[in-house]
């Protein structure tokens, strides 16, 4: 666990570098986080054309550290086309995705990637995520440096604690329904 940590620090470092940030800049909202490991399990389905391991979803939190094993079923939905792209296995890897706190921060310069789970007929799948979030007293907005007259700030500030509450009470729900997602706070659609 302290590994994992220390990896997404460390990307979180990278992250903020690639937006001409201090490397600590975002370090602040870590403090006490609400990071937290899951282990999935799929067993196998005797329908997987009518069944989602996962319904799709953008992780709520900052990123997410996965590891999966090498039956696949993580897929991706492609912006060029909006289809679902198989995440191919590589062995000894993770897979890491940017989430919905990432792109707010950085005002839609980094997008958080949607995807979902899918099952199969023949073999149980296992998967590992990280997910690296903030603490829940952290108000996320777009960062102050990162906004200005050319480009304002796309999302109204809230709170992580409260969006990530209502998360959990709605998420991962197996059917092919949009959950609460940070679209519901870019400016101009509030309350929409
Ligand atoms: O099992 C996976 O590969 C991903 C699971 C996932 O997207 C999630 O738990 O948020
Ligand atoms: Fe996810």
């Amino acid at each position: 666990m302290k590994a994992l940590e220390e990896l997404a620090f460390k990307l979180l470092e990278l992250l903020a570098r690639s937006l001409n940030l201090r490397p600590d800049r975002l370090h602040g909202f870590f403090e006490h986080p609400t990071t937290f490991f899951r282990l999935n399990h799929y067993p196998p389905c005797p329908s997987p054309d009518l069944a989602l391991g996962v319904g799709r979803h953008k992780d709520p939190g900052a990123l997410t550290i996965l590891y999966q094993d090498d039956v696949g079923g993580l897929d991706v939905r492609r912006r060029s086309d909006g289809e679902w792209a198989r995440v191919k296995f590589v062995p000894d890897s993770f897979i890491i995705n940017v989430g919905d706190t990432m792109q707010v921060w950085s005002n839609d310069r980094y997008e958080s990637a949607e995807h979902r789970v899918s099952v199969n007929r023949e073999k149980a799948r296992f998967s590992m995520p990280y997910f690296f979030n903030p603490a829940t007293d952290a108000v996320v907005e777009p960062l102050g440096e990162l906004v200005g007259e050319e480009d304002p700030p796309r999302y109204s500030a809230y709170s992580w604690g409260d969006f990530f509450r209502t998360k959990l009470s709605g998420n991962y729900k197996k059917l092919e329904v949009e959950n609460l997602h940070i679209e519901h706070f870019r400016k101009g659609l509030e309350g929409a």
